[in-house]
């Protein structure tokens, strides 16, 4: 049985890592106010448009504290932001969904989610994402960890350096390679289960531009920041 180490580097990275994730939480909880009250589907889209605005500010300030990307190339570090913005917004979503919750209260999310004004044909693929996350019962290591390796997704559109983005994501692997074998030493598959996460996330890219234009509502209104990020209006 090999031993597994982490070193003290690694030790440090992960710290910084959970640190910045912790740093920059969402301001407020949208699964409180989709529990408070059922709100039409034109609020609800201002909400997701709101609260994904937040989050894109928030992945901004997390991603310059992932050691050495602020020393990749500057155009490649706004196409390595854009390229992930929409994938680390539904693995933010799937983490709050996957939340612990008092009894029945994320049944009722779900209720609010299907009737938020998203086309029903987007429903199952989302639903499976979110279970299958909360089925790794991740910890916040993992969580953050995950979310870095996403950003640091060397075949992004427009990326010249990939190896360089290689190099960054790499080390990241390596650390949460380790951690979930310490984690979760009676599941030696857990680290490919987890990977395999990120492959159904770029499935739901595909998804999304549509899942916008097709919410229930007309006149869809967008952030000047969404506009950039999302590739809509
Ligand atoms: O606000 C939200 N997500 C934010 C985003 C930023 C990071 C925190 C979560 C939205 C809700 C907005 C209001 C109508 C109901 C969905 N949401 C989605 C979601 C996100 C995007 C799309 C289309 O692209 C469809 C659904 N999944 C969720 C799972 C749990 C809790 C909220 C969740």
């Amino acid at each position: 049985k090999e031993k597994i180490e982490i070193t003290k580097e690694q030790q440090a990275l992960m710290k910084i890592i959970l640190d910045a994730y912790n740093r920059h939480q969402i301001p407020q909880d949208v699964a409180k106010k989709l529990l408070q009250d059922q709100y039409s589907a034109e609020e609800n889209f201002l909400l997701l448009t709101e609260m994904a605005t937040s989050q894109v500010q928030v992945l901004v300030e997390f991603t310059k504290n992932i050691p050495g990307f602020l020393s990749l190339d500057h155009e490649d570090q706004i196409a390595l932001l854009k390229g992930s913005a929409v994938e680390a917004m539904f693995l933010r979503s799937a983490q709050v969904f996957s939340r612990k919750m008092p009894k029945g209260h994320t049944e009722v999310l779900e209720a609010r989610i299907r009737k938020s004004g998203i086309s029903e044909e987007f429903m199952t693929p989302m639903f499976n994402f979110y279970k299958s996350i909360g089925e790794l019962h991740m910890v916040q290591e993992e969580q953050a960890l995950l979310t870095a390796i996403t950003i640091l997704t060397p075949d992004r559109p427009h990326v010249k350096d990939q190896h360089a983005v290689e190099r960054l994501q790499e080390s990241m692997l390596d650390v949460l390679r380790k951690l979930c074998a310490l984690q979760h030493p009676q599941e030696p598959q857990y680290f490919a289960r987890l990977l395999g996460r990120l492959t159904e996330l770029r499935t739901l890219n595909h998804y999304h531009t549509e899942m916008l234009t097709s919410w229930r509502m007309n006149d869809h209104k967008f952030t000047p920041l969404l506009c950039e990020i999302w590739d809509v209006q």
